[in-house]
Protein backbone atom coordinates (compact mmCIF):
# COMPACT_ATOMS: atom_id res chain seq x y z
CA UNK A 1 0.00 0.00 0.00
CA UNK A 2 1.27 3.57 -0.83
CA UNK A 3 1.43 6.24 1.54
CA UNK A 4 -0.57 8.60 -0.42
CA UNK A 5 -3.15 9.97 1.91
CA UNK A 6 -7.14 11.03 0.53
CA UNK A 7 -8.26 14.27 2.02
CA UNK A 8 -12.47 14.71 1.57
CA UNK A 9 -13.07 18.25 0.82
CA UNK A 10 -16.17 18.56 3.62
CA UNK A 11 -18.68 21.29 3.05
CA UNK A 12 -17.68 23.48 -0.38
CA UNK A 13 -19.15 26.75 1.03
CA UNK A 14 -17.03 26.26 4.75
CA UNK A 15 -13.26 26.50 4.89
CA UNK A 16 -12.04 23.24 4.05
CA UNK A 17 -11.42 23.68 0.14
CA UNK A 18 -9.38 26.64 1.78
CA UNK A 19 -7.19 24.40 4.81
CA UNK A 20 -6.46 21.92 1.99
CA UNK A 21 -4.91 24.79 -0.56
CA UNK A 22 -2.93 25.90 2.17
CA UNK A 23 -2.03 22.57 4.11
CA UNK A 24 -0.85 22.15 0.40
CA UNK A 25 1.16 25.18 0.09
CA UNK A 26 2.59 24.54 4.00
CA UNK A 27 3.73 20.72 2.55
CA UNK A 28 7.87 21.06 2.54
CA UNK A 29 7.94 23.02 5.52
CA UNK A 30 5.64 20.62 7.14
CA UNK A 31 7.20 17.29 5.62
CA UNK A 32 4.05 16.13 4.74
CA UNK A 33 3.30 12.85 3.01
CA UNK A 34 1.92 12.97 -0.34
CA UNK A 35 -2.15 13.61 -0.97
CA UNK A 36 -5.16 14.77 -3.15
CA UNK A 37 -8.13 16.14 -2.07
CA UNK A 38 -11.59 15.11 -3.57
CA UNK A 39 -13.76 17.42 -3.61
CA UNK A 40 -15.56 19.98 -6.53
CA UNK A 41 -12.11 21.93 -8.03
CA UNK A 42 -14.26 24.77 -8.66
CA UNK A 43 -14.84 25.12 -4.82
CA UNK A 44 -10.93 24.96 -4.19
CA UNK A 45 -10.40 27.97 -6.87
CA UNK A 46 -12.92 30.13 -5.56
CA UNK A 47 -11.41 30.43 -2.52
CA UNK A 48 -7.39 29.81 -2.92
CA UNK A 49 -5.44 31.17 -5.60
CA UNK A 50 -2.88 28.15 -5.76
CA UNK A 51 -2.39 25.75 -8.61
CA UNK A 52 -4.68 23.03 -8.61
CA UNK A 53 -4.18 19.96 -10.99
CA UNK A 54 -7.47 17.78 -11.41
CA UNK A 55 -6.74 14.15 -11.37
CA UNK A 56 -8.56 11.19 -12.96
CA UNK A 57 -7.60 8.73 -10.46
CA UNK A 58 -5.43 8.76 -7.33
CA UNK A 59 -2.31 6.98 -8.65
CA UNK A 60 -1.97 10.59 -10.59
CA UNK A 61 -1.33 12.19 -8.09
CA UNK A 62 2.39 11.61 -6.93
CA UNK A 63 2.83 12.88 -10.11
CA UNK A 64 1.60 16.24 -10.15
CA UNK A 65 2.12 16.75 -6.10
CA UNK A 66 5.38 18.76 -6.19
CA UNK A 67 3.98 21.30 -8.47
CA UNK A 68 0.21 21.61 -7.34
CA UNK A 69 -3.08 20.36 -5.37
CA UNK A 70 -4.50 17.07 -6.73
CA UNK A 71 -8.22 17.22 -6.79
CA UNK A 72 -9.86 14.29 -7.40
CA UNK A 73 -13.65 15.78 -8.69
CA UNK A 74 -16.85 14.79 -7.23
CA UNK A 75 -20.37 15.80 -8.50
CA UNK A 76 -20.77 18.96 -9.45
CA UNK A 77 -21.29 21.36 -6.11
CA UNK A 78 -23.39 24.01 -8.19
CA UNK A 79 -22.43 27.69 -7.61
CA UNK A 80 -20.55 27.58 -4.12
CA UNK A 81 -20.94 30.77 -2.01
CA UNK A 82 -18.47 30.45 0.97
CA UNK A 83 -20.68 30.74 3.76
CA UNK A 84 -23.93 30.05 2.71
CA UNK A 85 -24.32 25.79 2.28
CA UNK A 86 -26.51 24.08 -0.03
CA UNK A 87 -28.18 21.22 -0.61
CA UNK A 88 -25.76 20.69 -3.79
CA UNK A 89 -22.93 21.37 -1.65
CA UNK A 90 -23.95 18.54 1.16
CA UNK A 91 -24.07 16.19 -1.62
CA UNK A 92 -20.86 16.63 -3.00
CA UNK A 93 -19.24 16.56 0.78
CA UNK A 94 -21.15 13.43 1.39
CA UNK A 95 -19.60 12.09 -2.25
CA UNK A 96 -16.34 12.86 -1.45
CA UNK A 97 -16.95 11.35 1.77
CA UNK A 98 -18.01 7.84 0.40
CA UNK A 99 -15.42 8.10 -2.28
CA UNK A 100 -12.77 8.67 0.23
CA UNK A 101 -13.75 6.07 2.46
CA UNK A 102 -14.08 3.80 -0.09
CA UNK A 103 -10.03 4.58 -1.42
CA UNK A 104 -8.76 4.04 1.81
CA UNK A 105 -10.71 0.70 2.38
CA UNK A 106 -9.38 -0.57 -0.80
CA UNK A 107 -5.90 0.42 0.14
CA UNK A 108 -5.73 3.16 -2.50
CA UNK A 109 -4.48 5.31 -0.23
CA UNK A 110 -3.08 4.73 3.31
CA UNK A 111 -5.87 6.87 5.10
CA UNK A 112 -8.44 9.69 4.74
CA UNK A 113 -8.49 12.74 6.34
CA UNK A 114 -11.57 13.86 6.64
CA UNK A 115 -12.35 17.75 6.20
CA UNK A 116 -15.29 19.45 7.87
CA UNK A 117 -19.13 18.78 7.11
CA UNK A 118 -21.96 20.71 8.37
CA UNK A 119 -23.97 17.30 9.94
CA UNK A 120 -27.18 19.36 9.87
CA UNK A 121 -27.04 20.39 5.99
CA UNK A 122 -25.55 16.38 5.36
CA UNK A 123 -28.32 15.28 7.16
CA UNK A 124 -30.74 17.31 4.78
CA UNK A 125 -29.62 14.81 2.16
CA UNK A 126 -30.53 11.76 3.58
CA UNK A 127 -27.38 11.17 5.69
CA UNK A 128 -28.63 9.36 8.85
CA UNK A 129 -25.99 9.63 11.24
CA UNK A 130 -24.87 11.76 14.22
CA UNK A 131 -21.75 12.69 12.39
CA UNK A 132 -18.80 11.23 10.10
CA UNK A 133 -17.52 8.98 13.03
CA UNK A 134 -20.60 6.66 13.11
CA UNK A 135 -20.75 6.96 8.99
CA UNK A 136 -17.29 5.51 8.49
CA UNK A 137 -17.64 2.94 11.35
CA UNK A 138 -21.10 1.91 9.58
CA UNK A 139 -18.89 1.85 5.76
CA UNK A 140 -16.14 -0.28 7.57
CA UNK A 141 -18.36 -2.86 9.30
CA UNK A 142 -17.83 -1.72 13.33
CA UNK A 143 -20.74 -1.08 15.61
CA UNK A 144 -20.72 2.47 16.81
CA UNK A 145 -20.50 1.23 20.23
CA UNK A 146 -16.97 -0.20 19.15
CA UNK A 147 -15.19 2.99 17.96
CA UNK A 148 -14.12 6.26 19.97
CA UNK A 149 -13.86 9.62 18.74
CA UNK A 150 -10.54 10.44 20.04
CA UNK A 151 -9.60 14.52 20.14
CA UNK A 152 -5.88 14.61 20.26
CA UNK A 153 -3.09 17.32 21.29
CA UNK A 154 0.06 17.61 22.19
CA UNK A 155 -0.37 17.94 25.93
CA UNK A 156 -3.88 15.99 26.04
CA UNK A 157 -5.91 13.24 24.75
CA UNK A 158 -9.56 12.50 25.25
CA UNK A 159 -12.39 10.16 24.31
CA UNK A 160 -16.32 11.36 24.78
CA UNK A 161 -17.87 8.28 25.88
CA UNK A 162 -21.38 9.60 24.96
CA UNK A 163 -21.34 11.78 21.59
CA UNK A 164 -23.94 13.92 19.93
CA UNK A 165 -26.90 13.44 22.04
CA UNK A 166 -28.59 16.14 24.06
CA UNK A 167 -27.35 16.63 27.72
CA UNK A 168 -30.36 15.72 29.46
CA UNK A 169 -29.92 12.31 27.22
CA UNK A 170 -26.67 11.49 28.95
CA UNK A 171 -27.36 9.72 31.82
CA UNK A 172 -29.48 7.02 30.31
CA UNK A 173 -26.95 6.52 27.47
CA UNK A 174 -24.18 5.49 29.91
CA UNK A 175 -24.06 1.88 30.40
CA UNK A 176 -21.09 -0.55 31.50
CA UNK A 177 -20.80 -1.98 28.33
CA UNK A 178 -20.46 1.36 26.62
CA UNK A 179 -18.00 2.66 28.88
CA UNK A 180 -16.06 -0.28 29.05
CA UNK A 181 -16.16 -0.62 24.98
CA UNK A 182 -14.88 3.36 24.25
CA UNK A 183 -12.06 2.37 26.65
CA UNK A 184 -10.82 -0.72 24.66
CA UNK A 185 -11.57 0.85 21.65
CA UNK A 186 -9.36 3.64 23.78
CA UNK A 187 -6.80 1.25 24.61
CA UNK A 188 -6.22 -0.40 21.25
CA UNK A 189 -6.24 2.78 19.59
CA UNK A 190 -3.42 4.16 21.77
CA UNK A 191 -1.17 1.25 21.00
CA UNK A 192 -1.82 0.42 17.21
CA UNK A 193 -1.90 4.43 16.06
CA UNK A 194 0.39 5.97 18.31
CA UNK A 195 2.69 3.19 19.87
CA UNK A 196 1.78 3.41 23.43
CA UNK A 197 1.48 -0.46 24.08
CA UNK A 198 0.50 -0.18 28.25
CA UNK A 199 -1.50 2.92 28.47
CA UNK A 200 -2.78 4.89 31.16
CA UNK A 201 -6.53 5.51 31.08
CA UNK A 202 -8.04 7.67 33.33
CA UNK A 203 -12.10 7.87 33.51
CA UNK A 204 -13.81 10.85 34.86
CA UNK A 205 -17.15 10.85 36.63
CA UNK A 206 -20.64 12.32 35.61
CA UNK A 207 -21.15 14.40 38.25
CA UNK A 208 -19.77 17.21 40.72
CA UNK A 209 -16.90 15.71 42.56
CA UNK A 210 -17.98 12.41 40.90
CA UNK A 211 -20.56 12.64 42.72
CA UNK A 212 -19.14 12.78 46.01
CA UNK A 213 -19.54 9.45 47.80
CA UNK A 214 -23.57 9.17 45.94
CA UNK A 215 -24.61 12.32 47.71
CA UNK A 216 -24.65 14.40 44.27
CA UNK A 217 -25.80 10.96 41.93
CA UNK A 218 -25.56 7.13 41.69
CA UNK A 219 -24.31 7.19 38.42
CA UNK A 220 -20.45 6.76 39.54
CA UNK A 221 -21.57 3.90 41.69
CA UNK A 222 -24.21 2.25 39.62
CA UNK A 223 -22.33 2.80 36.10
CA UNK A 224 -18.94 4.60 36.27
CA UNK A 225 -17.26 2.21 38.97
CA UNK A 226 -18.46 -1.33 38.04
CA UNK A 227 -16.76 -0.56 34.40
CA UNK A 228 -13.90 0.94 35.77
CA UNK A 229 -13.73 -2.62 37.52
CA UNK A 230 -14.05 -4.63 35.12
CA UNK A 231 -11.20 -2.90 33.01
CA UNK A 232 -9.12 -3.58 35.77
CA UNK A 233 -9.97 -7.40 35.63
CA UNK A 234 -9.09 -7.08 32.08
CA UNK A 235 -5.83 -5.95 32.41
CA UNK A 236 -6.43 -2.41 31.55
CA UNK A 237 -4.38 0.76 33.70
CA UNK A 238 -7.13 2.95 35.14
CA UNK A 239 -8.01 5.61 37.57
CA UNK A 240 -11.24 6.65 38.29
CA UNK A 241 -13.19 8.31 38.21
CA UNK A 242 -12.29 11.34 38.71
CA UNK A 243 -13.90 14.62 39.58
CA UNK A 244 -14.06 16.54 36.00
CA UNK A 245 -12.87 19.61 37.25
CA UNK A 246 -9.19 18.99 38.58
CA UNK A 247 -8.72 15.97 35.81
CA UNK A 248 -7.12 18.64 33.56
CA UNK A 249 -4.63 20.63 35.15
CA UNK A 250 -1.10 20.18 33.65
CA UNK A 251 -0.26 17.78 36.74
CA UNK A 252 -2.85 15.59 36.55
CA UNK A 253 -2.45 15.33 32.82
CA UNK A 254 0.76 14.09 33.17
CA UNK A 255 -1.34 11.32 34.67
CA UNK A 256 -2.55 9.66 32.04
CA UNK A 257 -2.25 8.96 28.31
CA UNK A 258 -5.92 9.21 27.19
CA UNK A 259 -9.23 10.66 29.37
CA UNK A 260 -12.79 8.41 28.98
CA UNK A 261 -15.33 11.39 29.84
CA UNK A 262 -18.88 10.79 30.28
CA UNK A 263 -19.93 13.43 27.88
CA UNK A 264 -18.95 15.77 24.70
CA UNK A 265 -18.05 18.73 25.99
CA UNK A 266 -16.79 17.31 29.23
CA UNK A 267 -14.10 15.77 26.99
CA UNK A 268 -13.80 18.58 24.29
CA UNK A 269 -13.65 21.88 26.19
CA UNK A 270 -10.44 20.82 27.91
CA UNK A 271 -8.30 19.82 24.88
CA UNK A 272 -9.74 22.99 22.73
CA UNK A 273 -9.11 25.64 25.54
CA UNK A 274 -5.69 23.82 24.99
CA UNK A 275 -4.80 22.98 21.67
CA UNK A 276 -7.72 24.95 19.58
CA UNK A 277 -4.86 25.26 16.57
CA UNK A 278 -3.60 21.84 16.90
CA UNK A 279 -5.89 19.43 18.08
CA UNK A 280 -6.54 16.11 15.78
CA UNK A 281 -9.66 14.44 15.48
CA UNK A 282 -9.29 10.72 15.24
CA UNK A 283 -11.71 7.31 14.98
CA UNK A 284 -9.83 4.79 16.78
CA UNK A 285 -11.28 1.01 15.94
CA UNK A 286 -11.49 1.48 12.50
CA UNK A 287 -9.67 -1.23 10.19
CA UNK A 288 -8.54 2.11 8.46
CA UNK A 289 -7.07 4.92 9.56
CA UNK A 290 -9.49 8.34 9.66
CA UNK A 291 -8.11 11.97 11.09
CA UNK A 292 -9.96 14.73 10.61
CA UNK A 293 -9.19 18.54 12.31
CA UNK A 294 -10.70 19.38 15.32
CA UNK A 295 -12.81 22.03 14.31
CA UNK A 296 -16.25 22.36 12.19
CA UNK A 297 -16.80 24.33 9.17
CA UNK A 298 -16.74 27.92 10.08
CA UNK A 299 -19.10 29.29 7.76
CA UNK A 300 -18.83 32.97 9.19
CA UNK A 301 -15.28 33.18 8.28
CA UNK A 302 -15.29 30.80 4.39
CA UNK A 303 -14.00 33.12 1.40
CA UNK A 304 -12.46 35.52 3.62
CA UNK A 305 -8.68 33.87 3.90
CA UNK A 306 -9.48 34.10 7.49
CA UNK A 307 -8.51 30.15 8.05
CA UNK A 308 -6.22 28.66 9.79
CA UNK A 309 -4.57 25.03 7.99
CA UNK A 310 -2.43 24.09 11.58
CA UNK A 311 -5.37 21.66 12.32
CA UNK A 312 -5.39 20.16 8.98
CA UNK A 313 -1.76 20.36 8.69
CA UNK A 314 -2.05 18.32 11.89
CA UNK A 315 -4.34 15.57 11.19
CA UNK A 316 -2.11 15.30 7.74
CA UNK A 317 0.52 14.54 9.94
CA UNK A 318 -1.08 12.20 12.63
CA UNK A 319 -2.88 10.26 10.02
CA UNK A 320 0.76 9.48 8.16
CA UNK A 321 2.17 8.81 11.73
CA UNK A 322 -0.44 6.55 12.64
CA UNK A 323 -0.15 5.12 9.21
CA UNK A 324 3.48 3.44 9.92
CA UNK A 325 2.38 3.24 13.70
CA UNK A 326 0.27 0.31 12.31
CA UNK A 327 2.69 -1.41 10.37
CA UNK A 328 5.11 -1.65 13.07
CA UNK A 329 1.69 -2.94 15.59
CA UNK A 330 0.43 -5.05 12.87
CA UNK A 331 3.57 -6.28 11.50
N1 LIG B 1 -15.46 17.02 11.97
C1 LIG B 1 -16.44 17.80 11.51
O1 LIG B 1 -16.84 17.66 10.37
C2 LIG B 1 -17.03 18.83 12.40
C3 LIG B 1 -18.11 19.53 11.94
N2 LIG B 1 -18.70 20.50 12.72
C4 LIG B 1 -19.80 21.22 12.11
O2 LIG B 1 -19.37 22.55 11.83
C5 LIG B 1 -20.49 23.43 11.88
C6 LIG B 1 -20.12 24.69 12.63
O3 LIG B 1 -19.81 24.33 13.98
P1 LIG B 1 -19.29 25.37 15.07
O4 LIG B 1 -19.75 24.87 16.38
O5 LIG B 1 -19.63 26.76 14.65
O6 LIG B 1 -17.73 25.18 15.11
P2 LIG B 1 -16.56 25.69 14.15
O7 LIG B 1 -15.35 24.94 14.57
O8 LIG B 1 -16.95 25.58 12.73
O9 LIG B 1 -16.36 27.25 14.49
C7 LIG B 1 -16.19 27.72 15.81
C8 LIG B 1 -15.42 29.05 15.78
O10 LIG B 1 -14.05 28.78 15.50
C9 LIG B 1 -13.64 29.46 14.31
N3 LIG B 1 -12.77 28.55 13.55
C10 LIG B 1 -13.02 27.24 13.31
N4 LIG B 1 -12.04 26.73 12.58
C11 LIG B 1 -11.16 27.70 12.35
C12 LIG B 1 -9.92 27.76 11.63
N5 LIG B 1 -9.38 26.69 11.00
N6 LIG B 1 -9.28 28.95 11.57
C13 LIG B 1 -9.79 30.04 12.19
N7 LIG B 1 -10.95 30.03 12.90
C14 LIG B 1 -11.62 28.87 12.97
C15 LIG B 1 -14.91 29.80 13.56
O11 LIG B 1 -14.73 30.92 12.71
C16 LIG B 1 -15.90 30.01 14.69
O12 LIG B 1 -15.80 31.33 15.14
C17 LIG B 1 -21.65 22.63 12.49
O13 LIG B 1 -22.55 22.32 11.44
C18 LIG B 1 -21.01 21.35 12.99
O14 LIG B 1 -21.85 20.24 12.80
C19 LIG B 1 -18.22 20.81 13.96
C20 LIG B 1 -17.14 20.15 14.48
C21 LIG B 1 -16.47 19.09 13.73
N1 LIG C 1 -17.44 17.76 17.93
C1 LIG C 1 -16.68 16.79 17.20
C2 LIG C 1 -17.31 16.49 15.93
O1 LIG C 1 -18.33 17.07 15.60
C3 LIG C 1 -16.71 15.48 15.07
O2 LIG C 1 -17.69 14.87 14.31
P1 LIG C 1 -17.39 13.75 13.24
O3 LIG C 1 -15.94 13.57 13.12
O4 LIG C 1 -18.07 12.52 13.76
O5 LIG C 1 -18.05 14.23 11.99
Amino acid sequence: MSGLLAISAGDPAGIGPEIIGKSWQARDEHGLTPFFAIGDPRAFAGVWSGPIAVIDTPSDAPAHFATALPVLPVIDSGVVVPGQPDLDGARCALQALEMGVGLARAGTACAIVTGPISKIQLQKVGFNFPGQTEFIAEACGVARQNVAMLLAGPSLRVVPITVHIGIAQVPAALSIDLIVNRARAAAKGMARNFGIESPRLAISGLNPHAGEQGSMGSEEAEIIIPAIDQLRAEGFDVAGPLPADTMFHAAARARYDVALCQYHDQALIPVKALHFDDAVNMTLGLPIVRTSPDHGTAFDIAGKDRASPSSMIAAIRMASAAWQHRKTYEG
